[in-house]
C-alpha cells in the first residue's frame, strides 16, 4: 500500500488527476473504475481540465461506476448517472457507449446484479478503481455488516448513510433506501485501487481502516489485503496517523 499525504483537497485532487492521467496516457483503452460522492468532483475537473488542453483522450477509455440508487431515473438529479453525466462524461470526450452505470430503474434485483457483474468481468479488469470512503468504512455501497458481500448486489442503506448523502436531497424522506453496488470481491479484482480521503470528520475512520483489523464491519478495511493500493488523504484525514 502506497500512502500519500496531500495537503488540501485541491492536492489531493490534483495528485489523484495525476495518477489517473498517467494511467490513461500509457494505456488509451484503459478501463476506469468511477466513484460518486463529493470527494472525486475535483480529481474529474482536473481530468477535463487536461481534456481541454489536450494532454488526455478518453476516446478509448472503458468506464465502470460502483453504485447506483435503486429506483432512480437516469434524469433524476440525485443519480449516479446524472452526477457522472454531468461532472466528468458531458466535457470529455468519452463514448458514452462505453460507460457503465447500474441501471437504478430494473426493479428486478437479481437480474440486474447479475447483468453488472458480468459487464465488469467482460472489461478484462478494471485498471483503477477511484474509491471515496463512507464515514463508516463503506466503499461502493458495501455497508458495515456481517461477512464481506462478494458481489454486485443490492444494499438496504444504513441510517448513517441515508444521514450523510440528505444534504444532497430536498428532504431526508427523497433518499433512496437501497441501492446496486459492486461488491468487495468486484472491487478487489480491480488492479490498481486509488482510495481518495479528504477531511478531518474521514480521519477516524480512515486510521480504522488502515491500521485496524481487517472486518466486515469496516469493509474498506479489506483494502489491507489488496497488492496494490494506492491512499491519497489529506492531512485533515490524515490527523490519526
Ligand atoms: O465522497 P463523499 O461524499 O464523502 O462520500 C463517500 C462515499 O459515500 C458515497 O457517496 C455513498 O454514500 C460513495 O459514493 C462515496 O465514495
Amino acid at each position: 500500500m502506497k500512502l500519500y499525504k496531500a495537503k488540501d483537497y485541491e492536492d489531493m485532487s490534483r495528485k489523484a488527476a495525476n495518477i489517473i492521467s498517467a494511467q490513461v496516457t500509457l494505456k488509451p483503452d484503459s478501463v476506469l473504475g468511477l466513484a460518486t460522492g463529493s470527494t472525486p468532483i475535483g480529481t474529474y475537473k482536473r481530468l477535463i481540465e487536461g481534456y481541454r488542453n489536450g494532454d488526455l483522450d478518453f476516446s478509448q477509455v472503458k468506464s465502470v461506476n460502483l453504485d447506483e440508487y435503486r429506483g432512480l431515473t437516469r434524469d433524476n438529479d440525485q443519480s449516479y448517472y446524472y452526477f457522472m453525466y454531468n461532472n466528468l462524461f458531458k466535457d470529455i470526450n468519452i463514448d458514452l457507449n462505453n460507460t457503465n452505470i447500474p441501471d437504478g430503474t430494473e426493479p428486478d434485483s437479481e437480474k440486474e446484479c447479475a447483468r453488472y457483474e458480468a459487464v465488469v468481468e467482460s472489461m478484462g479488469g478494471v485498471d483503477i478503481q477511484v474509491l471515496g470512503l463512507g464515514h463508516n468504512g463503506h466503499i461502493g455501497f458495501n455497508e458495515p455488516a456481517d461477512e464481506f458481500p462478494k458481489t454486485t448486489h443490492c444494499v438496504d442503506l444504513t441510517e448513517s448513510t441515508i444521514e450523510a448523502n440528505k444534504r444532497f436531497f430536498a428532504d431526508v424522506n427523497d433518499v433512496p433506501r437501497q441501492a446496486y453496488t459492486m461488491g468487495i470481491k468486484t472491487i478487489m479484482s480491480a488492479k490498481t485501487i486509488l482510495l481518495l480521503v479528504s477531511g478531518a470528520d474521514k480521519a477516524q475512520i480512515l486510521h480504522d481502516c488502515l491500521c485496524g483489523p481487517i472486518v466486515p464491519q469496516v469493509p474498506a478495511s479489506i483494502l489491507q489485503l489488496h497488492g496494490d493500493v494506492i491512499v491519497i488523504a489529506d492531512e485533515a484525514a490524515m490527523s490519526k496517523f
